[in-house]
């Protein structure tokens, strides 16, 4: 896949976005509005039951196109084909990235295709036991907690869509946790009150070599047999997903508790797969499935629809044009939804770990800017927390806000209320006069008009775009989780990087590893320095 490469900024489109950014980078977002009343209509796009909303964004139909060219001269639709086709997208690894074949858009490779039917079904029998309470512990006791150990996307998807969808704790059969860090308090957390006799485990790691899920799975089983007795039989409280199947075993997970992910599925794609066993035990096959659907319907869309109407050619072409054209640097994820507000989590791994890269597909560095820090939080809570830098601050800030239109509750019917507000404010801002005008109007001197009015004055102009869902409600999520992937794909496809693999990372794993103990050879003052500062706050080990 490296014949034929041409990097982004080399391809004619490229030179044009240029000119578009001359004429429109300065521009005001909010004049936009004066100049064209009619933007919501030209850059906004329904698919799957979402709305996507760009006109806050600072481009216009002209730049639109551009970006458009840009994308066709890309060979967007190769790349989609080829994502589809299960062709080598992760050329760095020579593998295909086929989560779609988990949400039944496209089959899975011939070779795995009876081990994952055999999968989907043992873990739906196995979820669907769980729920119905037939499965017991050792002691013969019901399970009534599974709590997910794992981390990355072996935690934050499932994570994520269980706080989106499963509803209050007392309203499942079974209560799922999760716990993902090295810190026992979170492992601590997730077993308050549990029962061990009544706990299962599933140990969740794509490589089961993963430092932090294999040190809770040890503790896991400590705790197991300290309530439970050096002689019971464990066992019966585990179950695991991973593609090191023999790594899983070796561990002492029993065969028919092993539910094998396939090599095809990254990490960050892997809510799909056996990985969600904790949501299927925590929704339900139903709603699991209305999840899958959701998603399948955004894989159709973006395979299928002309890319000037596609949400995730679109989404990817916008964020393309914040960062390389309008130099910005970070992306704010602002969910109106409490059951969301781990979505900046989950999305900060899918955009960074798969786009925070520099070297590009013929093994040369990238001349433009990847991807953007995302980062961002629940709304409205973050209006009383950072909204400040985004008003008043020094930086532009490309915003998604993600609404609920549910009206089904006054306080939700506020909170939709309250992004529409948020994205219009930080549009338009408060001019020096207008700032003026409000404190005659509240009586104030002039004195105190001059000394006031700069402080009140808002410059806003920040870009945003707006999904809009109409529930949040498994489909919705699914289609909105898919969405968001695919933009993914087109923005690593368009630079020019292996979106799938993760080479950064692993390096930090392997100095954890190094470091365990005692500094190596050759550490750096920093780390020496500190890990004498450290052993001398611990005092002497304890016998
Ligand atoms: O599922 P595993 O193999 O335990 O990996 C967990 C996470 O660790 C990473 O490899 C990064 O270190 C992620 O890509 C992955 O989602």
């Amino acid at each position: 896949m490296t014949d034929a490469f041409v990097p982004p900024h080399r391809l004619p489109a490229w030179q044009v976005l240029q000119t578009h950014r001359e004429r429109l980078g300065a521009q005001r977002v909010g004049n936009l509005f004066s100049e064209d009343p009619a933007r919501f209509d030209a850059l906004s796009r329904r698919a799957c039951g979402l709305l996507a909303d760009f006109s806050r964004q600072r481009l216009d139909p002209a730049a639109l196109a551009a970006l458009l060219d840009l994308a066709a001269q890309a060979r967007l639709a190769e790349g989609i084909a080829a994502l589809f086709g299960g062709k080598p997208v992760n050329y760095t690894e020579g593998r295909a990235a086929l989560h779609m074949a988990l949400r039944g858009t496209c089959p899975p490779p011939a070779a795995d295709a009876d081990t994952f039917a055999r999968t989907n079904e043992r873990m739906r029998a196995f979820a669907t036991a769980l729920r119905d309470g037939r499965i017991t512990g050792c002691t013969g006791w019901t399970i009534r907690r599974v709590v997910n150990l794992g981390i990355g996307g072996s935690d934050l998807g499932p994570r994520m869509v269980a706080e989106a969808l499963a509803g209050p704790a007392g309203r499942n059969p079974v209560s799922v946790r999760f716990a993902a860090n090295l810190d026992p308090q979170e492992l601590d957390e997730a077993l308050a009150d549990a029962e061990p006799a009544e706990t299962l485990f599933i140990v969740a790691s794509k490589s089961f070599t993963t430092a932090e899920t294999l040190a809770n799975a040890e503790a896991a089983r400590a705790w197991l047999r300290a309530a439970l007795g050096e002689s019971a039989d464990i066992g019966a409280h585990f179950a695991a997903v991973t593609n090191a199947t023999a790594a899983a075993l070796a561990f002492g997970i029993a065969a028919e508790r092993l539910l094998p992910m396939p090599e095809w599925v990254g990490g960050r794609y892997s809510v799909w797969s056996a990985i969600g066993l904790p949501l299927l035990v925590a929704l339900g096959e139903a709603r699991f499935d209305a999840l899958l659907a959701g998603a399948r319907a955004m894989d159709e869309h973006f395979r299928t629809a002309p890319f000037a109407d596609n949400l995730p050619v679109l989404m990817g072409l916008v964020g393309l044009w914040n960062t390389d054209f309008l130099d910005q640097e970070t992306l704010a994820v602002l969910p109106y939804a409490h059951g969301l507000r781990s979505f900046p989590a989950w999305l900060q791994q899918l955009e960074m770990e798969s786009n925070g890269k520099r070297t590009l597909r013929d093994g040369s560095t990238t001349a433009v800017m990847t991807s953007p820090v995302v980062w961002g939080g629940a709304g409205t809570v973050g209006q009383h927390a950072f909204h400040q830098l985004l008003y008043q601050g020094t930086r532009a800030v490309p915003l998604d806000f993600i609404v609920i239109a549910d009206g089904n509750d006054p306080r939700r019917q506020a909170l939709a209320d309250n992004a529409l507000a948020q994205a219009a404010a930080l549009t338009h801002g408060r001019s020096l006069d207008e700032a003026e005008a409000a404190l005659r109007a509240r009586g104030a001197s002039e004195e105190d008009v001059r000394r006031l009015a700069p402080h009140l004055a808002i410059p806003g102009n920040q870009a945003s775009t707006t999904l809009l869902l109409p529930m949040l409600e498994p489909f919705a999520l699914g289609a909105l989780m898919a969405l968001y992937e695919h933009k993914v794909f087109v923005q690593g496809w368009i630079w020019g990087i292996d979106s799938f693999d993760q080479y950064g990372v692993e390096l930090g794993k392997e100095m954890a590893r190094r470091l365990a103990g005692a500094a190596p050879a050759g550490s750096d003052a920093s780390t020496l320095g500190l890990q004498q500062a450290i052993a001398a706050l611990r005092g002497p080990a304890q016998p």
